[in-house]
């Protein structure tokens, strides 16, 4: 029996069976002929089939589930701050198509009961929300918002730092600009200490 690890090709290529292949092959041929080029020459020939793949792989978030990434927790009796900083997270800007990328830093403090959860799982919960096509600042309510449900913890903070390639391959043109975020629940947010504190923490360098 192999031992995969953490995050396997195999796991990230997600369940193909999801996705209608056929559909997507069809469409990338259409828009291939619709920017005038020939989808039948050598080079492009395969290239219907590999972006159905890759669109699989890039958008696999919409049919996973945030609660079965949480549902690992231990009892640790922990009542201060977990933040896992400077997670690389790549996404798809669903106005344009086009990645923005960049870096989340998700940080929490546990609820009564002191439960913490797995760190690799806030990686894992950042790639469930980034592999859709998104809105930067949906993304970064959506990671905190799940942490806050199925952790019921004191606080949460999410913070995104990302440039988005709509922004520096065409339209406007101003690539090397950061887009920073952030969402913060609970103690993060009622208490501005408490938030400083934890933004000099995620900030800092
Ligand atoms: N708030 C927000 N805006 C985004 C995000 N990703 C892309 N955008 C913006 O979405 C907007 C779409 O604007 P539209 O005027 O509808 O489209 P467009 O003509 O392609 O806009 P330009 O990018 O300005 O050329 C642009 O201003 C993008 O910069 C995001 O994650 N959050
Ligand atoms: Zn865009």
């Amino acid at each position: 029996m192999s031992v995969l690890p953490e995050e396997s090709e195999d796991e990230v290529r997600a369940d193909p069976a999801r996705i209608d292949s056929a559909r997507a092959e069809a469409a990338v041929r259409e828009l291939l002929l619709a920017v005038g080029e020939d989808p039948d020459r050598p080079g492009l020939r395969d290239t219907p089939a590999r972006v159905a793949r890759a669109y699989a792989e890039t958008f696999a978030g919409i049919w996973q589930d945030p609660a079965e990434i949480l549902a690992t927790v231990f009892d640790e009796d922990h009542d201060e701050l977990v933040l896992v900083k400077d997670i690389p997270m790549y996404s798809t800007c669903e106005h344009h198509l086009v990645p923005f990328h960049g870096m989340a830093h998700v940080g929490y403090i546990p609820g009564e009961d002191g439960r913490v959860t797995g760190l690799s799982k806030l990686g894992r919960l950042v790639d469930v929300y980034a592999r859709r096509p998104q809105v930067q600042e949906r993304m970064t309510r959506q990671i905190a918002d799940a942490l806050d449900e199925h952790l019921k913890p004191r606080g949460v903070i999410v913070v995104i730092e990302a440039e988005h390639l709509c922004m520096g391959m065409r339209g406007i043109r101003k690539p090397g600009s950061t887009t920073v975020t952030s969402a913060v629940r609970g103690m993060f947010r009622d208490n501005p200490a408490t938030r400083a504190e934890a933004m000099s923490l995620v900030i800092g360098r």
